[in-house]
C-alpha cells in the first residue's frame, strides 16, 4: 500500500474545501447531503468545518460492489430528506467516471431541489469521464484505485485516516479474504 494523501494534508484539504464551500454560500442555509457509504468520514469532518446553518441527510448509490470497475448504479433514496426548493450540496469521497454524481444530481433537481451543487475529496484525472463536474473539489489523482478515508475495496480500509493506492497484490489477497 502506498500513501498518495497523508493525515495532515487531509485535514489541510478538508478546511480549504470548506472554506471555498462557506465563501460560495455566504451563510445561506443549505441541505447537505451525504452519499453513502464511501462519504461518511469525508461528511463528518466537512459539516463541522462549515459555518452556514444546516441541514443534513443521506443518499445510497452503489456500483462499484467489490470490483475495481464500476458495473450497475443503484440508488437508494429511501432515507433522504426533503429537498424541494432547498439548497442541495451533495458531498461525496471520489469523482470517477462521475457517473454516481451525475445521476444523484439529476435525481436530486427531479426531487425539487432549487439548486445542487456538488463537493468531493477527490477528483480522478481520467479520460471518458462525464461533463458534469464536481463544483468543489480537494485533490486531483492519477488513474488509480484508492483506498481509505472512506473509500473501500470489498468494504476493507474505510477506516484507515490516509489515502493509499492499493497494490495489485493487495487487490488479489483482500479479494481472495473477503471478497
Ligand atoms: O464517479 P464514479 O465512477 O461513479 O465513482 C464514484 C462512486 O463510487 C464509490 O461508490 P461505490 O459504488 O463503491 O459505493 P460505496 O460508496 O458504498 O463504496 C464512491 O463512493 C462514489 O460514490
Ligand atoms: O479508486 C477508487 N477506490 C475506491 N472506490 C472507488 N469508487 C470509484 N473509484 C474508486
Amino acid at each position: 500500500m502506498r500513501t498518495l494523501i497523508t493525515e495532515p494534508q487531509l485535514a489541510d484539504g478538508v478546511s480549504r474545501l470548506a472554506g471555498e464551500i462557506d465563501r460560495h454560500y455566504q451563510g445561506r442555509p443549505i441541505t447537505v447531503v451525504a452519499v453513502l457509504t464511501g462519504s461518511v468520514v469525508l461528511f463528518a469532518d466537512l459539516i463541522r468545518r462549515l459555518s452556514m446553518p444546516q441541514r443534513v441527510g443521506v443518499v445510497q448509490a452503489s456500483s462499484y460492489r467489490g470490483g475495481t470497475r464500476p458495473g450497475e448504479l443503484v440508488i437508494d433514496a429511501k432515507m433522504l430528506i426533503d429537498v424541494k426548493n432547498r439548497d442541495v450540496l451533495l458531498v461525496d469521497d471520489i469523482f470517477d467516471t462521475g457517473a454516481t454524481i451525475a445521476k444523484l444530481r439529476d435525481e436530486l433537481l427531479a426531487f425539487g431541489a432549487a439548486s445542487v451543487a456538488t463537493a468531493v475529496l477527490l477528483r480522478k484525472v481520467r479520460e471518458n469521464q462525464h461533463t458534469v463536474r464536481p463544483n468543489f473539489v480537494a485533490f486531483e489523482i492519477p488513474d488509480e484505485f484508492v483506498v481509505g478515508y472512506g473509500l473501500d475495496f470489498h468494504d476493507m480500509y474505510r477506516n484507515l485516516p490516509f489515502i493509499a493506492v492499493l497494490e495489485p497484490d493487495e487487490i488479489a489477497a483482500t479479494a481472495a479474504e473477503f471478497g
